[in-house]
């Protein structure tokens, strides 16, 4: 691999392991770990996610070397993805490691591998420019055979080990499975939309993320959220939590703030995790930051310095 292409990949998947922090640091997260508290988690912090995340960026960088490098004909398309398998399977297991056992990144190692192959892969193209439609498009026809078949072998599986998968066979939920084969259209539809829209009206990164955050939610189908009660209303639930919230102005109006306080107390009671809408936002942003600026020279290595708001002395959205 050339220079260039080793100097891409690391940053793809720098990229990557800043939208993973920045997500698990923002604030705030009705239900998940951020900087100021664990949601309804006694078995995890923001230090177990800090620990987490640095250890898997290696392997994002891998996925956006395979990506790299299938984008120039040495690799087919089945084959990357089982080389991605692999991959997946020795990042959940260093996750384990640094976590002493506490899944904090399943679903964001599998989609983040996914996605940082096919942003590999993109970034090679002449004009290299890609649109976050283009990348995920491209996830999602990568993955989505194999997905498929995954989830026709569940059906045939007498119990599943997963949530995930026992919520495909009793409801048809498809979970994280479904985003992918489909494009990753909350992102896409919901999340992407959300979050520049916040970002150009001038809110700062803490506050378009957790925007974005509230319009997953209002929309993923969360199956992380039947982990401690397997019961489909909970889904319901956080979803209208969450559409409520945005109906109520989100962060931008002091009702929104309100209500998404007592958002977070009733979620820690309810023990309401929504970590797939959380995997979802940190890919959010990492799309945002591969694929902005568009039409200008791309400049690859440098992560937009956003100026909090009480720097530049811009009143918070009103
Ligand atoms: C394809 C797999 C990743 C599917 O995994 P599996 O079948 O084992 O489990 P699922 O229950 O289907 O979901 C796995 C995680 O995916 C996240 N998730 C769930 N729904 C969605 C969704 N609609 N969109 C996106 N992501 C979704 C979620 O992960 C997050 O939550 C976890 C933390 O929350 P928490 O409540 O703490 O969960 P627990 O600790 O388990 O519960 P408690 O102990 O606290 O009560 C964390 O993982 C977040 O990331 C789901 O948990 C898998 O089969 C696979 O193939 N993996 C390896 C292969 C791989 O990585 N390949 C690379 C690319 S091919
Ligand atoms: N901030 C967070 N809290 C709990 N689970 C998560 N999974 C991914 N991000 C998370």
């Amino acid at each position: 691999m050339t220079a260039s292409g080793q100097d891409t990949a690391a940053w793809i998947a720098e990229t990557m392991v800043y939208s993973v922090l920045a997500e698990v640091v923002s604030w705030p997260s009705p239900g998940l770990v951020s900087a100021v508290s664990n949601g309804c988690h006694a078995d995890m912090d923001i230090y177990t996610f800090l620990r987490s995340a640095l250890r898997i960026q290696p392997y994002y960088q891998e996925a956006a070397r395979l990506g790299i490098e299938q984008s120039g004909g040495r690799t087919g398309r089945e084959d990357l993805f089982r080389m991605l398998q692999k991959t997946g399977r020795r990042a959940e297991a260093d996750m384990l490691g640094a976590t002493g056992g506490v899944n904090t990144h399943k679903g964001t190692i599998f989609l983040g591998l996914i996605l940082c192959a096919a942003a590999g892969m993109t970034s090679q193209r002449p004009t290299g420019s890609a649109e976050p439609q283009e990348i995920c498009r491209l996830a999602g026809r990568l993955a989505e055979y194999p997905l498929r078949a995954q989830l026709a072998d569940i059906l045939e599986e007498t119990h599943s080990a997963s949530t995930g998968g026992r919520a495909y066979r009793e409801w048809g939920i498809r979970g994280i499975r479904g985003e992918v084969i489909d494009g990753f259209p909350s992102i896409l539809q919901q999340g992407l939309p959300a979050l520049r829209e916040a970002l150009q009206q001038g809110a700062d990164l803490r506050t378009a993320l957790i925007h974005c955050l509230l319009s997953l939610m209002a929309v993923v189908q969360d199956t992380t959220l039947l982990n401690r009660n397997f019961d489909r209303t909970r889904i319901d639930y956080t979803q209208a939590s969450a559409l409520a919230a945005l109906d109520r102005g989100s962060l931008f109006t002091s009702e929104g703030r309100a209500y998404i306080r007592n958002m977070e107390e009733d979620f820690r009671l309810r023990s309401l995790s929504p970590g797939g809408s959380a995997d979802l936002l940190a890919m959010t942003l990492a799309l945002h930051l591969w694929t902005e600026n568009q039409g200008e020279e791309r400049v690859w290595r440098t992560i937009p310095l956003y100026q909090p708001s009480f720097a530049t002395g811009s009143a918070s959205m009103s």
